[in-house]
């Protein structure tokens, strides 16, 4: 028998005890349903609370407790089939891909281990399938032949892999088999990779890389900085790494413990079906400008203005030093001295024109705040002080006749409106219900103080400002760069933030991350484990920051990052590959292309829209992504073109910064001519364009096409 009609035997065996295992679980799942329906409706029936006497009512209780009891057990029972049903048929579509036959022992006989995305166990609690997270599954994608070893719970275990084999199967007909042995290439990989661009990512379960797996599994470092080229797959690390942590520490984490921050929101949406395919729920997945938005519940600036604001070549002098990492250092050396002796922004607490605590008053306390205490602890204090002030104001008032006397002055119906019923007539619940009625009149001071209103955050932020420059601090729109140093400010000085205790956070696109951002993130989730990935070249904004600078940062905080570094690229064909590997810093290696070399960039000089449009009528273009340097220029190209032309030929038009993360099977570019590319910036701006082309790019320019490119 050839291994072809070997394999494709096993796999019928395989597929029928999961087609049997599916028809089983339906089974249960129903069984469990009805059940459910059935307690429910007896719970009704059961459930009539008996206001006899106490005994009955505890009986009732326990009755309650009891039921409320099994309907959890029934709820945890209907999950878990729904789970393993799910899982079923996730495996029905393609059972496994991988197979390894271990010897663990020369004595023994070599065992057969097959590795699918989920582990699949037969009634006769035969493991017919290994989930690709389990350890032994770690073999698999370590892709070599003879000793190894793998870890299972601490322990290693020494093994000989006598052989590894890729299977391509669709449900339950086997496509295609090789033996590592055997083939050079790895076919599976490139088979998976020739596949059309789809709307959302894919999971790359099936051909994760070695070196990918390495910073997938990696569970040793708690702060990972990965540095790879486009296309070479960072993002679908991320993912997979997600789905593996959760597997791997399913008793003590699950996705609330897990952010992930993105370029921007159309990105989110591309890579949200991962983890759902993978059977993980997703964890909440943000824009940098989102967790500020969460944080503050109130808008910043719009996802359009920042790119906007964030493409541009001039950066003030102020948005410098709140990007900066030396100012943050120095908020958090000098910060609590400066503010310690400062004017401090106080204001009085007042309900419209009435003062009810003096701005002079909370000077005081701060005054009299003992100043080896840190700024933060002392506002704390003072908010203690002025709440407790404040019930000592209340008592006061509710024994002054003329609060007494309105109270008295309310009629009975306003008495039941106010407190439900009527005042009783005794000296000591007059000045209680006063004191009642003044605390509804108002309410809104314990808020007002609770808050601090009382202190004014911007303006502690303008002083630390003015300290470190000497320069006051303009006012202006309120930008993600200023708001980071206003809650900096707020953190360290005023008030925690609220951040959820995340165990683990990653960062996309970390390039494009200011060290002040790096920094804030840092101080918010302080014990959160994080990966970081990024792409030096792909610093396509004024904020760039390289990756000494990011290690500095995080060395500052909690000791040095596990590096790695990502050479092969997966996303694009060869030619297109060698086309973004000219865009890059001189010091970076060249990148490695996984794909075949494919067509070569078309380069077309162009002048005016009206040849953009002769352009695409005259080569038949559809089914193209356009991509703009500029969001203006993305704006001016949709209304000349006009929306609807574009819709009927399948043609989108993308600025640079929007279309950061995502992939296209054929691109074309807009205006690459010197005239418009300059910059270090613009370079890094182009490699980021041409390197989301995944088949075919066609670069257009007016007059001059760029000179890298000549
Ligand atoms: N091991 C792999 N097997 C199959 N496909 C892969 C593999 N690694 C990467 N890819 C594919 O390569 C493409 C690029 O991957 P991904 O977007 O994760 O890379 P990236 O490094 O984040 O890219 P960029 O920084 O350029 O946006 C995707 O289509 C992805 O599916």
């Amino acid at each position: 028998m050839t291994i072809q009609a070997l394999e494709q035997e096993r796999l019928t065996k395989t597929y029928e005890k999961l087609l049997q295992a599916q028809q089983a679980s339906e089974k249960l799942l129903q069984k469990e349903l009805e059940q459910g329906q059935k307690d429910l409706d007896v719970s009704q029936d059961d459930i009539r609370m008996s206001n006899d006497n106490w005994g009955d009512r505890l009986d009732s209780f326990a009755v309650i407790e009891m039921k409320n009891r099994e309907m959890d057990q029934r709820r945890f029972a209907i999950e878990m089939a729904e789970k393993r049903l799910a899982q079923i048929n996730r495996l029905l579509e393609s059972p496994y891909f991988g197979k390894i036959d271990v010897l663990f022992d020369e004595d023994e006989e070599i065992e057969p281990f097959y590795i699918g995305i989920n582990g699949f166990t037969d009634e006769s609690h035969n493991n017919l399938i290994y989930d690709w997270r389990s350890p032994i599954a770690e073999l698999f994608y370590n892709n070599e032949l003879g000793d190894s070893s793998y870890e299972v719970n601490g322990n290693n275990i020494d093994v000989s892999i006598e052989n590894r084999r890729q299977l391509v199967m669709e449900r339950e007909l086997l496509k295609f088999v090789f033996d590592t042995a055997v083939a050079i290439d790895d076919e599976v990989l490139l088979s998976v990779l020739e596949k059309d661009a789809t709307n959302a990512m894919q999971d790359i379960t099936a051909s994760i890389q070695k070196e990918q797996n390495l910073i997938i599994r990696d569970e040793k470092n708690s702060l990972m900085l990965v540095n790879g080229v486009a296309g070479s797959g960072k993002t679908s690390v991320i993912m997979q790494r997600i789905a593996y942590l959760l597997y791997r520490n399913r008793q003590d984490i699950n996705e609330d413990d897990v952010l992930i921050l993105s370029p921007n929101e159309g990105f989110i949406k591309y890579i949200s079906e991962v983890l759902p395919s993978l059977g993980e729920k997703n964890p909440l997945n943000l824009t940098f400008r989102g967790l500020l938005e969460q944080l503050t519940l109130t808008e910043t600036e719009t996802e359009e203005t920042y790119f906007n604001r964030i493409t541009q070549l001039d950066v003030s002098e102020q948005t410098k030093v709140l990007r900066s990492q030396a100012f943050v250092q120095f908020l958090k050396e000098k910060g609590n001295d400066i503010l310690s002796s400062s004017e401090l922004p106080v204001s009085g607490i007042n309900l419209k024109d009435e003062v009810l605590i003096k701005a002079a008053t909370i000077l005081d306390y701060f005054k009299n705040a003992p100043k080896t205490v840190s700024f933060l602890d002392q506002v704390q204090g003072v908010k203690l002080h002025l709440e407790s002030l404040w019930e000592e104001i209340l008592n006061k008032e509710s024994l002054e006749s003329k609060n007494q006397d309105q109270l008295q002055l309310l009629s009975e119906q306003e008495q039941r409106q106010l407190f439900g019923k009527l005042i009783p007539d005794t000296e000591e619940q007059i000045m209680r219900f006063t004191k009642k009625m003044l605390r509804k009149k108002y309410r809104s001071i314990p808020e007002k103080i609770k808050e601090l209103e009382w202190l004014d955050t911007q303006k502690l932020m303008e002083i630390l400002y003015e300290s470190y420059t000497g320069v006051a601090y303009q006012e202006g729109e309120e930008t993600v760069d200023s708001e980071v140093i206003y809650l900096l400010t707020q953190h360290l000085f005023v008030e925690k933030l609220y951040a959820p205790r995340l165990k683990f956070l990653f960062i996309d696109e970390v390039q494009d991350y200011t060290s002040a951002q790096i920094c804030f993130i840092k101080e918010l989730f302080p014990k959160a484990k994080m990966t970081m990935v990024g792409d030096e070249d792909q610093g396509i904004f004024n904020s760039v920051i390289d990756f000494t600078q990011i290690e500095e940062i995080l060395e500052s905080y909690q000791g040095a990052p596990k590096t790695y570094n990502l050479q092969k690229s997966y996303r694009s064909s060869g030619a297109i590959t060698q086309t973004f590997n000219k865009l890059r810093g001189k010091r970076h290696e060249d990148i490695i292309p996984i794909q075949p070399i494919g067509e070569v960039p078309s380069y077309v000089s162009l002048n005016d829209f009206e040849n953009l449009k002769n352009l695409i009528e005259s080569k038949d273009i559809k089914n193209t992504r356009i991509i703009t340097k500029t969001i203006e220029e993305t704006q001016q190209l949709t209304a000349e073109l006009d929306e609807d032309y574009l819709r009927g030929r399948k043609i989108k038009v993308t600025p640079i910064s929007l279309a950061k993360g995502l992939e296209f099977d054929y691109v074309l570019l807009y205006d690459v001519s010197s005239q418009n590319y300059q910059t270090d910036q613009d370079k890094r701006l182009l490699y980021t364009a041409v390197s989301r082309a995944m088949k075919t790019v066609m670069i257009t320019y007016q007059d001059e096409l760029v000179e890298w490119l000549n």
